[in-house]
């Protein structure tokens, strides 16, 4: 096969824009407990490392709150975002043919994200993805998640691959330490929600557009081969 036979994707910011569903249960939680709003461009950076930091961030950047107020407003969240996971999110352009196109030449597919796993197939499951992945694993599937190698390999492993003749595929600082932590080659994308820029981050390739991932792809799996 010309490329990796096992791949792995981060969801929110590299597979999906969940910016702005996200943005709007959090600003659901934080009315809940009498604090102002966020825009979409202040949310959307501190989008990576799950639900729950997700509302740190947010109450933070809010005014603050009690642990009492964190947690009403984690609940008030959670339940705006459950009931609304797919209002506005959509596959990033040029995904779903990429998708297509790889699953088509034989690769197996999975992902490994930080959100709720819950919540994960609340979201496939809405944009008619539920087939599409041979494994899915949340923030909550094992005892450790990203930047911990551990989720990936489980990803890895799950799709019955190993990592030796594997990529991941993600858009922020998290994704990056992941794999390379893991020594698995790693794409980013820059159109994700990473506050740093993705240049300055571990990686092995960039990409700006979706499809120009089987070709990057191909070249890990053509340098991976003469070194082998
Ligand atoms: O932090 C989250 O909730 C999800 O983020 P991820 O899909 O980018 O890992
Ligand atoms: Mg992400």
């Amino acid at each position: 096969m010309i490329y990796p036979r096992t791949l792995v994707f981060d969801l929110d910011g590299t597979l999906v824009d969940t910016a702005d569903d996200l943005a709007a249960a959090m600003n659901h939680g934080l009315a809940t407990v009498g604090r102002p709003g966020l825009p979409v461009a202040a949310v959307r950076p501190m989008v990576g490392q799950g639900a729950r930091k997700l509302l740190e961030k947010g109450l933070a950047a809010s005014g603050g709150g009690s642990d009492a107020e964190m947690e009403a407003a984690f609940c008030a969240f959670f339940e705006h975002y459950a009931a609304n996971i797919a209002r506005h999110s959509r596959a990033f352009e040029g995904v779903e043919p990429t998708l297509d196109r790889l699953s088509a030449a034989g690769c197996v597919l999975g992902i490994c994200t930080n959100k709720p796993i819950g919540l994960t197939r609340l979201l496939l499951a809405a944009l008619g993805w539920s087939g599409r992945f041979a494994a899915v694993l949340g923030a909550d599937s094992l005892g450790v998640r990203k930047p911990d190698p551990e989720h990936l390999w489980a990803t890895i492993r799950a799709c019955g691959g190993e990592a030796g003749d594997a990529a991941f595929v993600g858009d922020s600082m998290t994704d990056a330490l992941t794999g390379q932590a893991a020594g698995v080659p790693t794409v980013l994308v820059t159109f994700g929600f990473s506050v740093e820029p993705v240049a300055s981050l571990p990686h092995d390739a960039l990409i700006d557009d979706f499809v120009l991932l089987p070709g990057v792809l191909a070249a890990f799996k053509a340098r991976s081969s003469v070194a082998a």
